[in-house]
């Protein structure tokens, strides 16, 4: 396999490097591609980079190639060419000192059951060689503290929601420091109750400075909890970098509030706004090249009672269809 050279791969993350640095990256790939048995080319040609400190979204519809990548990145498979870089060393030659630093919960936790909550930590911290005996009851109390499932630590596991299943997996994945959390579709199959409970642990875990990368199907999810992302589409990489800045590179949409919707959408469209949409109570479209001041006059003077006029940002959605020319479709 192909290696990255220091400095592409962030050299700032090798040992002794400066610690904090927001531009060192913590996974770096260049040309990671994968080619399935079957022939089916999962990934094709990646070069991802995800500074460290950041809460790293990775987004695309189903079959876009995420869990694809992530097993990659944790040594689990191998590529068929390129090469990933995690915490700095190459995958997955370095998995032995790389892994330990990094919590996975990848396609659900293993957990026993017929076991408490409590006692599925004991044993995987038990299965730890590193992990000293002498302190393992107060570091699963920790992580059960940490998710917020001290009170039902004492519960077997089978009678835990999907959501306290999920918190379960991530106090797993915290029973010892973390450079680096790698969660794949965390949220999916919860509730919008289970899945705000992981996102607000999400963004906890993150500001005590852990890079978190996650993956995800959900737009609105990874604008809500995301700094970074990446978007997938067909195995490929559309675009990654700061979320506000993908977004910003959408335009946004003129909104204008009106309880005249149709005298409003005639006299946008005469003032050369496009892609007019009608909505309840409101009427939207392209900003136009013109000054926005004119518009606004505009409708005043076709009579149009006008109770709000602007230009929404744009969201990330925005930006994959302005990229991609097509729906951000989750069925994929
Ligand atoms: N073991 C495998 N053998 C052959 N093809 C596979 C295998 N695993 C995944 N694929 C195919 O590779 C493509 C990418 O799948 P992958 O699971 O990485 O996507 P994903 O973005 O994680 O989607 P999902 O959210 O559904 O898991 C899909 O077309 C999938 O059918």
């Amino acid at each position: 396999m192909e290696e990255l050279s220091a400095a592409e791969a962030g050299a700032e993350t090798a040992p002794g490097a400066a610690p904090g640095d927001p531009d060192a990256a913590v996974i770096a790939t260049r040309a990671l591609t994968k080619r399935y048995r079957g022939g089916q080319l999962a990934v094709d040609g990646l070069d991802l980079t995800v500074p460290a400190g950041s809460v790293f979204g990775f987004l695309g519809p189903n079959g876009s190639g995420k869990t694809t990548t992530i097993r990659m990145l944790m040594g689990l498979i191998a590529p068929t060419s390129g090469a990933a870089r995690v915490l700095g060393r190459p995958m997955p030659r370095a998995s032995r000192t790389v892994l330990p630093q990094v919590g996975a919960l990848i396609e659900g936790p293993a957990l026993y059951g017929f076991l408490s909550g409590r006692d599925n930590l004991l044993r995987l911290d038990s299965a730890d060689p590193t992990a000293d005996p002498r302190t393992r009851r107060a570091r699963v109390a920790a992580a059960l503290d940490r998710v917020g499932l001290t009170a039902a630590g004492g519960k077997k596991a089978k009678a835990y929601s999907l959501g306290m299943k999920q918190r379960l997996g991530l106090a797993a994945a915290l029973l010892q420091p973390r450079r680096l959390l790698v969660l794949d579709e965390p949220t999916n199959g919860l509730d919008p109750q289970g899945m705000r409970e992981i996102r607000s642990l999400v963004r906890e875990l993150a500001s005590d400075g852990t890079t978190v990368f996650l993956s995800s199907h959900l737009l609105d999810e990874i604008e809500q909890v995301c700094t970074h992302a990446a978007v997938m589409a067909q195995g490929r990489l559309i675009t990654q970098g700061a979320v506000a800045d993908l977004a910003a590179g959408a335009r946004g949409r003129l909104v204008v509030t009106t309880p005249d919707v149709t005298d409003a959408a005639r006299a946008l469209k005469e003032q050369g706004v496009a892609d007019v949409v009608v909505e309840d109570g409101r009427v939207t479209g392209e900003p136009p090249d013109r000054e926005l001041g004119e518009v606004n006059a505009a409708l005043v003077a076709a009579g149009v009672r006008v109770r709000g006029f602007g230009v929404e940002r744009a969201s990330l959605e925005d930006a994959f269809v302005a990229l991609t020319g097509e729906g951000f479709d989750v069925a994929g």
